[in-house]
Order: C-alpha cells, then structure tokens, then sequence
C-alpha cells in the first residue's frame, strides 16, 4: 500500500484520481497517555486491522476518546498533553517529527458526536476540503463530491438542492453530510465518536448500514455507549476500563463469551 509512506505524509500533494484508497492498518504499542499529572492511557497495546469495523465500549471516562483521538493526533491541541509509545498507521510512527499532521489528517478523517456541518451550502460542506487543498478542477471536484454523498446514502435526498444551506438539513442528515464531507478527501481510516448518539432511531439505522458497507473501503473505529450497536455494527469490540484495554476481541466471542469477568459485568449493564 503506497498511501501513507513517509513520503506521503512528510510532503503536501493533491491526489489526481478518484479511485478508492485501500484501508490502512492500525497499530498501537505500549501506549500510555498523561494529562498533566493524571495516567488517562495505561500502556495499550491493538493492532486494527483494514477493512474491519471495531468498536471502542467502556465506562465514562475509561479513555475510550483518547485512545480514538491518538489516531488522527487531535490530543497534540490538549493542553497536558503527553504520551508515550508508537502510533504505527500502515507501519509509520505517526508521532515522529517529521510527519506532516496535515497530511496525516487527510488520511485519517473523523466524524463526531454532534454534526457539524459548516455555515455553507451542501455542496460546499464536501468540496471543502478539496478546495482547502487547492484543487481547482470544477469537473473533478462535481466528481468527488457527488461520490462522496452517495457513498454516505444522501446523494438521493439532496442532489437536486445541492445549493441549499447544509443548516437547513435534518440532524440524521447532517451527520451524513458531515460523513460526506469527510470521505471526500479519500481517507483510509474512518474515526468515528459516538455519530449517532444525537439521532434518532431512523437516522441512526441509516448510518450504522452506512458504516456496515463503508468497511468495504476504510478501516473504522467507532465510539460507542450503545451496546446493541456495538454487537449490530463491528467485527471486533475493545473493552476499556480506567484506561486500560480489557479485553479486545472478535465482537461476537467478547459478546457472548467474554474472557473477562468485567467485560461480562459491563456488557451485561452491571456498572456502567
Ligand atoms: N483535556 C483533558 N484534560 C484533562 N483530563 C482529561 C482531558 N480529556 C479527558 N480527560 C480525562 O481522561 C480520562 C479519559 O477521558 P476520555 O474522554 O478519553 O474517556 P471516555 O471513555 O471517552 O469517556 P466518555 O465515554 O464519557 O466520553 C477521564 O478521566 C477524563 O476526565
């Protein structure tokens, strides 16, 4: 896979097709993480496989964000902030120096809690970063984003209201279109907390099928307090408590015959 050598991520450079980049690997070792004085991450060791979909469950405050966050190097804003260990996406360290974070960002896209989709059109919330990125090429950019929203199932509801204030959107819509937003720049990880916990069922449902068939292209791990959606949508679950890694393991094994008694405690709504 060519798409995040060093070289990639070191040096800005526009990609000049539409094709689908292939999902990335993910790997963790002995990561630790402090905020000032306080251990938040206590020495995780993953690897994430591509083209899987894994869900991160736990407690409150287990650290289930700020081991989501390490992937894409959105704690670097925190003040506090520090970590120890190796973040290997596709076997890079993406805390060396020398990365371009960036770069690293395009690779690496993340949809929150709550959509937030900017104060633009509909068409321009997708464009946006293709434009950010310099890419002039109206022909190219229609493309992109016309794939993107039709890879996050709202090209059908929105094409023809493409200048429409993306505002105006349904809250289910919304965070589609922030999906939208975010496959448009081609990422081959799909960071994902909590994206559905601010919608209704029925939004809810259309994203989790979303997730189910994006998994043919990207690697995604999602954040989640829903336990049904946990079982519904991955392929592997990592239980977290107080910052460290429980138990990660194919979903079905860690739902139905978890290896940890408190796994099973808080699977089974114990505590929690
Ligand atoms: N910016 C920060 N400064 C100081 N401590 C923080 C910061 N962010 C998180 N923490 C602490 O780190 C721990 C892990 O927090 P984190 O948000 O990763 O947990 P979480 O499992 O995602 O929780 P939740 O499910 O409530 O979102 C918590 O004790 C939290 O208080």
């Amino acid at each position: 896979m060519e798409k995040l050598k060093d070289k990639k991520l070191v040096s800005a450079s526009t990609e000049d097709d539409i094709t689908s980049k292939n999902a990335s690997r993910i790997e963790a070792k002995d990561v630790k993480v402090w905020y000032d004085d306080f251990q938040a991450i206590k020495g995780i060791d993953m690897v994430i496989k591509p083209n899987t979909v894994t869900a991160f469950i736990g407690p409150s405050g287990c650290g289930k964000s700020t081991f989501l966050r390490l992937f894409n190097r959105m704690n670097d804003y925190v003040e506090g902030f520090r970590m120890e260990g190796k973040i290997k996406i596709e076997g890079n360290n993406i805390y060396k120096k020398k990365v371009n974070v960036e770069e690293l960002r395009k690779e690496i896209g993340m949809v929150f809690q709550k959509p937030n989709p900017f104060p633009k059109s509909i068409f321009e919330n997708v464009a946006y970063g293709l434009k950010i990125q310099g890419i002039k090429d109206k022909k190219f950019i229609n493309e992109r984003v016309e794939k993107a929203l039709r890879q996050a199932d709202l090209w059908e509801e929105v094409k023809d209201n493409l200048k429409k204030s993306a505002l105006a959107l349904s809250g289910g819509q919304q965070q589609r279109l922030c999906i939208a937003r975010t496959l448009a720049v081609q990422p081959s990880i799909l960071l994902m907390d909590e994206p559905t916990s601010a919608l209704d069922p029925i939004s809810t449902a259309k994203i989790e099928e979303l997730i189910h068939n994006l998994k043919e292209d990207y690697t995604i791990i999602i954040v989640t307090h829903n336990m049904q959606q946990a079982s519904r949508i991955s392929d592997y679950t990592a239980f977290f408590y107080l910052g460290e890694l429980i138990e990660f393991d194919k979903t079905r094994k860690v739902f139905t015959n978890p290896e940890k008694k408190q796994t099973e405690n808080y699977i089974t709504g114990r505590f929690g």
